[in-house]
């Protein structure tokens, strides 16, 4: 079978990314050959290092050849060398918008023989998608800071949500619960308060549904989300919610489903005019960077989410199986470095 060929763009970045990339990509390379797919991979040198040698983030050439690539993985950027928020908004929000990831999708599930610290879980009762608005909210950057340094100092960051940004991520989030076995969608915010906004979601929420008759909805209160997180996990099916709520919830995801080390993402452009970009939901972390002690399980089932989104659902079975097989062995193993989970999953993958 003549394999497609694939530009794939690869960013490592900063703290445990190259170190998570490199096991991701190992899977990749143990899969490619029955994928239907042929990998021409490029890799960018962006992150700190980069920053600090010439003050760049995300540079217009690079931009512009990113655009021409068909998918993109990246580890993770940020570092405490790097005052907050440079590469953070300049590398990685700048690709998020620039490539019109309106989509951040966030599976939380929990694998068999994983330890969730809830008490009284079934199988099962962790399994939902929350499609993460990724273009709008609280992080377009609108606002500013009057007086700053002074006593009277007031910084202003305002939340944008636009109808056509709201239906287009409302939409994908009814396609997705209408393909699930439970249909069901709840929205999360905060209507009770950001009045605007919540108001927006929740009439787009009703004239889209008004399309999904066989999609239940419901709405719940970010704040009582948390909760019913961590109490009633089963509640969640597919969740629909902005920019900061999203990014807030899945790190709860996180938790529930494992840790932060298994949570995988795909910043999705479904509308394909721009490749979409692959990654765990973890950051570079710092703390334990260069010890081979960061679990590469989460960039690996975001190359399982890269291959889906290629049209590779086989592969992106196998792949999210070897992991499966690998977690359920996991408790008996003992500590492995990050090398030896991604070698594992990569021999399961092939073999
Ligand atoms: N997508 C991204 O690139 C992304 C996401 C989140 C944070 N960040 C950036 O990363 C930096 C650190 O942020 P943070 O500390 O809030 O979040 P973090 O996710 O990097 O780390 C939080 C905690 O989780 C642990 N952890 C994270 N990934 C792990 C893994 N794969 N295996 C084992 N343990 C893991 C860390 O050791 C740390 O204790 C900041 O600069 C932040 O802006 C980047
Ligand atoms: C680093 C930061 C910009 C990012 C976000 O807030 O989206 C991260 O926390 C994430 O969850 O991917
Ligand atoms: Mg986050």
């Amino acid at each position: 079978m003549a394999s497609r060929s694939i530009r794939l763009a690869v960013i490592p970045g900063d703290g445990i990314g190259p170190e998570v990339v490199d096991e991701g990509l190992k899977v990749l390379d143990a899969v490619a050959p029955s994928s239907g797919l042929a990998f021409e991979r490029t890799s960018y040198d962006l992150g700190a290092a980069r920053w600090h040698r010439t003050g760049e983030t995300l540079p217009d050439s690079v931009l512009e050849e990113l655009r021409g690539q068909d998918a993109i993985l990246l580890g993770a950027v940020g570092d405490p060398s790097v005052p907050s928020g440079t590469l953070e908004r300049g590398l990685l929000l700048r690709a998020r918008f620039e490539l019109d990831h309106y989509v951040n999708l966030r599976p939380v599930k929990l694998f068999p023989g994983v330890s969730t610290p809830l008490a009284d879980v079934d199988p099962g009762d962790i399994d939902m998608i929350v499609v993460r608005e990724g273009t709008e909210g609280p992080y377009t950057g609108v606002g500013g800071v009057l007086r700053k340094g002074t006593p009277h100092e007031v910084a202003t960051q305002e939340s944008v949500n636009t109808a056509f940004g709201v239906e287009r991520v409302v939409r994908y989030a009814f396609e997705q619960a209408a393909a699930r076995p439970r249909k069901k969608l709840t929205l999360v915010h905060k209507d009770n308060v950001l009045t605007f906004a919540g108001d927006l979601y929740q009439r787009v929420l009703k004239r889209v549904g008004a399309e999904y008759p066989q999609v239940s909805t419901d709405y719940v209160h970010v704040d009582a989300a948390t909760m019913f997180f961590v109490s009633q996990p089963q509640r969640f099916d597919v969740v629909v919610t902005d920019n900061l709520f999203g990014d807030i919830i899945t790190d709860i995801g996180a938790a529930i489903a494992g840790g932060i080390g298994l949570a995988a993402s795909g910043n999705v452009n479904p509308d394909g005019t721009a490749p979409s970009m692959f990654e765990p939901v973890h950051g570079s972390a710092p703390d334990i960077a260069g010890q081979g002690k960061a679990d590469p399980t989460a960039t690996i089932l975001s190359v399982a989410m890269l291959l889906d989104h290629l049209g590779a659902g086989d592969a992106a079975r196998r792949v999210e199986q070897a992991v499966s097989d690998d977690l359920a062995e996991r408790s008996g193993l003992g500590a492995r470095s990050t090398a030896q989970i991604g070698e594992a999953i990569a021999k399961r993958v092939s073999g």
